[in-house]
């Protein structure tokens, strides 16, 4: 937030000054009011002349420097919402995988949505307007003072009375702001859920399931928003209340002091105006107090958000992979309570290609993200060239992989795009990756071919197309190291088969494969398979070692063959 503020300070600037002038210059219009008045009741014809041609004068600078008073506050809440809208994706960007993922990201986009025009609305408006509010204040009181200091000091006696409400209400609605974000964070979450999960709802049948529990997220996030609003109307009305009541207080006063011949009628239409001056400010500040107040907690989480600092990782030597890749005594636990991995002993070599095998749940997935730098919270060791990965820079660590993942994440342009990902390739290396990939066999069938719209997560092509993409996303970036975490089995067989065959023949790339696929024919291409039990490396080897052993990895062969019959 500050550092939003702060690159917006020539903005801030310009918007504070005029409305320090436009508010000033507001506050002149009683004194006119009294000399036009004045020159009424006096029958002063020159007075009257000269007082309404420089009202005209007035009134149309004054309309000018609203004017860009107005432009220039629009124009900062703009630069404002760009800059932080940037700083929170940045902050969330710069969260680690384990990170990021113990966050729904439906939080992450009511921060980016909800929070940011919560704060707006209750912050940098409110801001504004009481800054606006102070300078009427200050000057209504100058100028009252001068008029008639008795009326003047009742009015502040009646000020501080009205100053006292915002603070019985600021924390209760500070809770009431706080809870209002939390349910709006929850709604996003629920519809997001209810939007993605779309095609299981049709399947099942459950639309009025999901209608349901969309009118509850719904009631709730609305009632949410009206207990706050609730607040605030108490908080308006009081406030309200106690305006009427002084300026009531000043009218009698002042018809008072006329009355005994103390002020003339045109100071009394000043300081009618000028009260208005002095306790509509004070209203509006009183208002904008508690608004201020009460959203803090949601500055605070979008500063949080913006500001998030990655801790991990802190290495900074350049990575290589020029030999091996060890793995000595590693053990890893998702959430301290029960290991994941354990004990595991492996060394990887450059330009060998490696089966990962082994049941559901073993730990495959969870062995490759320690690999490739995605958590940080291992026992044990692992390193690349015999530095150990901790002290390697893993954000370039992570440049040397690419990771096909069995569900492929499609971004909603067109095929050519979601291979490429915004970095420019030879058409060479383009026509080689779509020929690699199999991506070449079904752009046959598209007209607008490379250029094909893929839709929302590429719902307008096959799970096997998607694939195919990504082997074409991984292929085009020739990266040393390349992980297919069931990233074929979408693909028909016969297709998959080539494409892991051509992965196979690569002769500089390491090939890291989590596979359920049991085909001999694949498995024997590979240097050795992994095979992995309950969070330990059973056995590791050629298919004809491991057949041979008849042990773990053998018996498990023989139950996906006959699962898949
Ligand atoms: N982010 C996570 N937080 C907590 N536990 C997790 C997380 N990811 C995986 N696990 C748990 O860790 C264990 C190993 O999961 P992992 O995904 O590594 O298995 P896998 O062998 O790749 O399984 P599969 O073949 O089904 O993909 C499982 O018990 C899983 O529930």
């Amino acid at each position: 937030m500050k550092q939003a503020l702060r690159k917006n300070r020539w903005l801030i600037a310009v918007t504070v000054l005029f409305s320090i002038i436009v508010s000033a210059a507001s506050v002149l219009i009683a004194i006119l009011l009294q000399r036009i008045i004045d020159a009424a009741i006096q029958g002063n014809m020159e007075l009257f002349w000269q007082t309404l041609f420089f009202s005209i004068g007035y009134v149309l600078l004054l309309g000018l420097l609203s004017y860009i008073y107005a432009i220039s506050s629009k124009a900062l809440i703009r630069n404002w919402t760009i800059v932080i809208r940037d700083q929170v994706f940045r902050g969330v960007f710069r969260r680690n995988f384990e990170a990021f993922s113990t966050t729904n990201t439906a939080d992450y986009l009511s921060a980016l949505s909800n929070d940011i025009k919560l704060i707006e609305e209750n912050y940098i408006n409110p801001l504004l307007l009481t800054l606006q509010n102070i300078v009427i204040f200050v000057f209504s009181l100058a100028i009252m003072l001068f008029i008639s200091p008795l009326v003047t000091g009742i009015l502040i006696v009646c000020t501080v009375l009205m100053f006292v409400v915002p603070s019985l209400f600021g924390s209760a609605l500070q809770n009431k702001q706080n809870a209002v974000s939390e349910q709006m964070s929850v709604f996003t979450l629920k519809l997001k859920d209810l939007l993605s999960g779309y095609e299981v709802i049709k399947s099942f049948a459950l639309g009025k399931h999901a209608d349901r529990k969309f009118g509850q997220e719904n009631a709730a996030a609305a009632n949410t928003r009206f207990a706050a609003d609730r607040l605030l109307a108490m908080n308006e009305s009081v406030s309200e209340i106690l305006g009427i009541l002084t300026q009531f207080s000043v009218i009698f006063i002042a018809a008072y002091l006329i009355i005994t011949g103390h002020l003339s009628a045109g100071s009394l239409v000043a300081l009618v105006q000028l009260s208005n001056g002095f306790v509509g400010p004070v209203l509006i500040i009183m208002q904008s107090l508690p608004k201020i107040q009460g959203v803090k907690p949601v500055v605070d989480r979008i500063n949080a958000l913006a500001d998030y600092k990655d801790h991990s990782f802190q290495g900074v030597l350049e990575p290589t992979f020029q030999d091996n890749l060890k793995v000595s005594q590693l053990s890893f636990a998702y959430d301290d309570k029960k290991d994941v991995l354990l004990d595991i002993e492996l060394t990887l070599h450059k330009g060998k290609k490696y089966a990962l095998v082994g049941q559901s749940g073993c730990g495959k997935s969870t062995l490759v993200k320690l690999l490739t730098g995605c958590y940080e919270g291992y026992n044990g060791m692992i390193s690349y060239d015999d530095v150990e990965l901790k002290q390697l820079d893993v954000e370039r660590l992570q440049q040397m992989v690419s990771t096909i993942h069995q569900n492929v994440y499609m971004f909603d342009t067109d095929i050519l795009q979601n291979i490429c990902l915004d970095e420019d390739f030879s058409e060479e290396a383009i026509q080689s990756a779509i020929q690699r990939s199999g991506v070449n066999k079904f752009l046959l069938q598209m007209p607008q071919g490379l250029h094909t719209p893929v839709s929302e997560n590429g719902s307008s092509l096959s799970g096997g197309q998607r694939q195919r993409i990504a082997v074409a996303r991984a292929l085009i970036r020739n990266k040393p190291i390349l992980v297919l975490d069931e990233g074929t089995s979408a693909i028909d067989m016969q297709t998959a088969f080539e494409i892991e065959s051509k992965l196979l023949s690569l002769p500089g790339l390491t090939l890291i494969t989590i596979t359920h696929n049991m085909n001999p024919d694949i498995l024997m291409m590979y240097d050795e398979i992994i095979y992995m039990e309950n969070g330990r490396i059973a056995e590791m080897g050629s298919l004809e070692d491991l057949l041979a052993l008849g042990g773990g990895f053998s018996r498990f062969i023989t139950l996906e063959k006959s699962a898949a019959v």
